[in-house]
């Protein structure tokens, strides 16, 4: 995407850009429902995200119009520790009242295939999302997008198969997927992902560079610049 629609901020520390990712959410999820009654949002994995929804589980919400999706997950047995929907539940989704069929779960236990079929269908019957979170890998993945890979950009889930990062088997929504937001919003932490926001920053194809959203990408930093 132009780098001139990308959004960047840093902030002065981990505790700040917390509290504003946290304050997006909040502020778009009031917009979304007084507007379309409704608020569809895309969960990222990994542990950057962790604390944003260990505040958000403290927020006044009207959770009942909240719709939660996951922009991908790993191909681990349910409740498993390195699940991404695992991570959410136990910091956020366990403590709200959010409807349990509101939260579309990527059903990854079945396998790549299988899983990445069902989800198709989930997302199939859908419109585009308010907010799509995500973070960045070191090697500049996102979502589950490696570099070296491509995409069906046709499907909304792909099944991945070799992942550098274990486990190698996992479902991702596919780039073209993931841009069909009226926001998105990358968490990016730690001197550990210099090499990739230079990639990103340089204009290199990376996968995090692949997801556009008509109103720009924000991109909200923490030790790196
Ligand atoms: O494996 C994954 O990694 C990325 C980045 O994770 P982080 O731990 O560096 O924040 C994450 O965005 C993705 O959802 C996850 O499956």
């Amino acid at each position: 995407m132009s780098l001139k629609n990308t959004k960047w901020q840093s902030f002065e520390s981990q505790v700040s850009l917390d509290q504003a990712a946290m304050d997006r959410v909040e502020r778009l999820a009031e917009a979304s429902i007084k507007v379309r009654g409704q608020f569809h949002l895309v969960l990222a994995g990994g542990s950057t995200p962790k604390n944003v929804y260990t505040l958000l589980k403290n927020i006044s919400a009207d959770w009942h119009k909240w719709q939660i999706y996951f922009g991908d997950e790993r191909c681990l047995e349910p409740n498993h520790q390195e699940r991404n929907s695992t991570m959410a539940f136990e910091a956020w989704l366990n403590h709200v009242d959010i409807p349990a069929q509101n939260i579309h779960v990527i059903p990854a236990e079945l396998g790549p295939v299988e899983g990445a079929h069902l989800y198709n269908k989930t997302l199939s019957q859908l419109g585009d999302f308010d907010l799509v979170l995500l973070g960045l890998g070191e090697d500049a993945h996102t979502a589950s997008l490696f570099p070296g890979h491509s995409w069906d950009n046709s499907l909304d889930a792909l099944a991945v198969f070799d992942a550098p990062k274990p486990p190698p088997l996992r479902i991702s929504m596919s780039p073209a997927r993931l841009s069909r937001s009226k926001s998105v919003l990358f968490l990016v932490s730690g001197i550990e992902k210099q090499t990739a926001i230079n990639q990103w920053k340089a204009g290199d194809a990376i996968p995090a560079s692949t997801v556009t959203c008509n109103d720009g990408v924000d991109v909200f930093c923490f030790n790196v610049s």
